[in-house]
């Protein structure tokens, strides 16, 4: 461990375990090393093992060198080995696969923080609920925000928040994990930050969709706000607080990913909007994540008609002018009437 010097606070660096070797994992490497920590960064394959080290990600990261420092393997017991703190990139349908493969070498006691933007879609268990059942005891945080893993890899301005039910501890993940051009944002509302993070990605699918289908920049504007009051409904159900919903895990992240063909949730809707092929597009964690989010909706009885169409339209029950229609034709309601 290296003591050392970062936007003005004092820390000692730490080793840190990063778990997947996609675009946000080797993102989030790279901003760990920037951190001054010492990193191992476990990829499943050993093709992107042997590319990482040789300063590269092509397959989720093109272009972009990465810096020598990251300790990258396809052994998790060897990335997990003396880790401080772990950081779980997988995909949020893949996190329990993933913390089955970790769990016999997780050292005892250290945070792990979750870094991927969803709800399982088979038990509408949010990621900090799996790690509860899968490792019990393990302190929990989560990051989320704004942010794209080519403009963190490049390392470029990007502001995150890092949440934990504990405040100390997210104050002192932050810390840590600050640098010079990544400032995280600590907060103890761990379910409204991975609320936020995992409903923006349907939003960002309809927003492209309403892009791909010509439907106007006022629908767009439209969309996005009622979306919104649909997320603060459902984040309420789970007890997220509304402040943590309108800060950077929530209308942020809204922000940039319904304005931007950089997301790729944004761009799977684009495709569908226009009528392009879906199959084999990169990843969009807001595909499985409509379809839980429509049917916790219907359970809990919130109403969420923007989610509801999107996973019918995602299903292929409705399609895109079926679902305007829709939503064009509902009751006339207050505006205040969340
Ligand atoms: N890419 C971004 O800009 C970005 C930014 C913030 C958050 N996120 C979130 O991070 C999560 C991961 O996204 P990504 O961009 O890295 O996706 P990606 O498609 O680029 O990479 C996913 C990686 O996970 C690995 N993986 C899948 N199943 C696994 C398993 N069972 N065990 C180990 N590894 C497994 C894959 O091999 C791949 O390396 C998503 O939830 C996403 O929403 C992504
Ligand atoms: O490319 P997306 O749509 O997965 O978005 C990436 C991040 O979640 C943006 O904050």
């Amino acid at each position: 461990m290296s003591a050392s010097k970062t936007s003005g606070r004092d820390k000692t660096g730490w080793r840190v375990a990063v778990l997947g070797g996609g675009a946000w994992g080797t993102a989030l490497a790279l901003a760990m090393l920037r951190a001054d920590h010492d990193v191992r960064l476990y990829a499943r394959d050993d093709e992107t093992v042997a590319a990482i080290r040789d300063g590269e990600n092509p397959r989720y990261l093109p272009g972009i060198a990465i810096e020598p420092g990251i300790a990258a393997t396809s052994d998790i017991g060897t990335a997990l080995t003396d880790a401080d703190c772990v950081l779980a990139v997988a995909p949020a349908q893949a996190l329990r696969a993933m913390l089955t493969t970790a769990r016999p070498h997780m050292p005892k006691g250290i945070p792990l923080v979750l870094c991927a933007k969803g709800i399982e879609r088979d038990t509408g268990a949010l990621l900090s609920a799996i790690v509860e059942d899968m490792l019990p005891g393990t302190p929990i945080a989560a990051l989320s925000g704004p942010s794209f893993a080519t403009d963190v890899a490049r390392g470029l301005p990007t502001a995150v928040v890092v949440a934990a039910r504990e405040e100390a501890l997210a104050a002192e993940l932050a810390a840590r994990f600050s640098a010079q051009n990544l400032r995280c944002y600590s907060s103890d509302d761990l379910i409204g930050v991975e609320i936020g993070g995992a409903l923006k990605n349907v939003f960002a699918i309809a927003a492209g969709a309403v892009t791909g289908a010509g439907l106007g920049a006022s629908a767009q504007a439209a969309m996005v706000t009622r979306g919104f009051v649909e997320l603060r409904r459902i984040g309420a159900s789970f007890g997220a607080r509304p402040e943590t919903l309108m800060g950077l895990s929530g209308l942020g992240d809204l922000l940039l990913t319904c304005s931007s063909t950089q997301s790729r949730n944004f761009a799977y809707g684009l495709a569908l909007g226009q009528g392009k092929p879906l199959a084999g597009l990169p990843l969009a964690e807001g595909v499985p994540t409509a379809a839980i989010a429509a049917r916790i909706a219907t359970e809990r009885g919130i109403d969420a008609p923007i989610i509801t169409a999107v996973s019918a339209i995602l299903d292929g029950t409705i399609t895109i002018r079926q679902a305007v229609t829709a939503l064009m034709t509902r009751p006339l309601k207050t505006e205040t009437d969340i």
